[in-house]
């Protein structure tokens, strides 16, 4: 199994490329089961979620080709992806596939909404919480589903071989049920209202996606989300937004370490509470033409409260980075997690490298040290991984991160990306 190698102490400076965001692209593709036509796919990230879910969508009978090509040339790197459901040949998504990604259990929306029927296993993911999927089947029952749930899968058909549009109030805030009901809405007989939907952008980013398809969708980026479903889409060409997690997440990492370094291509807009965060705990943020530039040096890390919420508020996947970096501060944070139960596996690890982290209830106190020192740790999920990688950066001596697959999942050349910036770090496979 890789892990990484990491040697602290150096500041970073220079460039980082942001790549297409994760939680964008997975839905995008998913997107290609509502048409027959080409969906192609602009700025899709090279990561192991992403090669996971062309797995899935290939057991469909989705077709699939890399700027003209079957396989990238250039490894790592984002691409543009053409996909082709032109014939759904299975409606079935099997356990084997889905227990390894979340994201992949929303292929119940639109094969439910183009072929009246699907069969999907209940999902895995991340482990930090118990991520039950009620709003997805009861949302998908308002739109006229039948529904049962048998050996571990939910069996889906629509009455009358089509979904019919109703008004749903999600009881709780939640992004993947919004996805999934914004794509069976969209060939939906009538009309749908989503009300208390989410608003982060990577919904937008899929609204776009297909309005440019031929889907009437109105109010994304806003709680309440009108769809006029129409009889069928057509192909389109969308381009995936920029990670605004893995863009914080070196933003923290260059408020850790100080140093100056430009996020090519980063939005602030997709992260301005974060964005705003930092610049209370002493970092210089400024956005630019090319991107946001970041910088800290002299003053020290000054502690900062945060809370995350659904968007725009500071965001969940953002977390347990922000912890890596108060671990540093002068003085008492308290970090309050209000998305997931169980998102502070960070903590024992983080506590590894000499951090003094309390846990109340789903409050996290982080009492500053003046410095960390380098050991052996765990990663145990996505954005924990990486929370250890920033505050192995900024720790004495040498830092080991095993399990990395947890960052294969999310992070595009995160070895590449931050060596170029001055890091001492490596991947030692095996
Ligand atoms: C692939 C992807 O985009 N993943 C993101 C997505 O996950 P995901 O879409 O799974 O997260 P949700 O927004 O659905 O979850 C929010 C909360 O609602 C709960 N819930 C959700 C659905 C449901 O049917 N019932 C229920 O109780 C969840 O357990 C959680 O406590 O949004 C999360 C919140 O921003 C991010 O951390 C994840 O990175
Ligand atoms: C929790 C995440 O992913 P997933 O929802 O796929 O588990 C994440 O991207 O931080």
């Amino acid at each position: 199994m890789d892990r990484i190698r990491i040697v602290g102490g150096n500041e970073l400076a220079g460039t980082i490329p942001i790549s297409g965001a994760k939680n964008a692209a997975l839905p995008l593709m998913i997107a290609s089961l509502l048409t027959d036509d080409t969906l192609t796919l602009e700025n899709v990230p090279h990561l192991a979620d992403v090669e996971q879910l062309i797995r899935i969508l290939g057991n469909h009978g989705v077709d699939y080709s890399v700027n003209g090509r079957r396989e990238s040339q250039q490894k790592g790197y984002s691409r543009t992806i053409n996909f082709s459901a032109r014939n759904i040949v299975d409606t079935t998504a099997p356990y084997e596939l889905v227990s390894k990604m979340r994201a992949s259990f929303w292929v119940i929306g639109p094969l439910l909404a183009r072929m009246g029927e699907a069969k999907v296993s209940l999902p895995g993911g991340c482990a930090i919480g118990t991520r039950p999927v009620d709003l997805f089947l009861e949302g998908l029952q308002v739109l006229g589903a039948e529904l049962d749930v048998d050996n571990g899968y939910v069996i889906a058909k629509t009455k009358n071989g089509r979904l019919v549009g109703n008004r749903y109030v999600f009881p709780k805030v939640s992004v993947g049920a919004t996805h999934v009901l914004m794509m069976a809405a969209a060939l939906a007989k009538g009309e749908t209202v989503l009300e208390n939907a989410a608003r982060e952008p990577e919904i937008v980013n899929l609204a776009e996606c297909l309005i440019a398809m031929g889907a009437k969708i109105h109010g994304a980026g806003t709680s309440t989300i009108t769809i006029h479903g129409v009889e069928a889409l057509s192909g389109a060409r969308v381009r995936v937004i920029p990670d605004r997690i893995e863009t914080g997440t070196y933003a923290m990492a260059v408020a850790m370490t100080g140093g100056d370094v430009m996020l090519d291509g980063a939005r602030p807009d997709l992260l301005q509470t974060a964005l705003d965060v930092l610049v209370e705990t002493g970092a210089e943020i400024t956005p630019t033409n090319e991107g946001i530039r970041v910088k800290r040096n002299g003053a020290g890390i000054a502690p900062v409260d945060v809370a995350t919420a659904p968007f725009p508020a500071f965001p969940t996947d953002l977390q347990a980075q922000f912890m890596g970096l108060m671990t540093m501060a002068k003085g008492k944070s308290r970090i309050t997690e209000t998305i997931f139960e169980n998102r502070f596996m960070h903590v024992q690890e983080l506590a590894r490298l000499g951090a003094h982290i309390t846990l109340s209830g789903q409050t996290a106190i982080v009492d500053g040290v003046a410095r960390l020192k380098g050991a052996p740790v765990m990663a145990t999920d996505l954005r924990a991984s990486v929370s250890l990688v920033i505050a192995g950066l900024a720790a004495e001596g040498e830092t080991t991160v095993n399990r990395v697959y947890h960052l294969d999942r999310g992070f595009e050349r995160l070895e590449e990306k931050l060596s170029g910036c001055g890091a001492v770090i490596e991947r030692i496979s095996g």
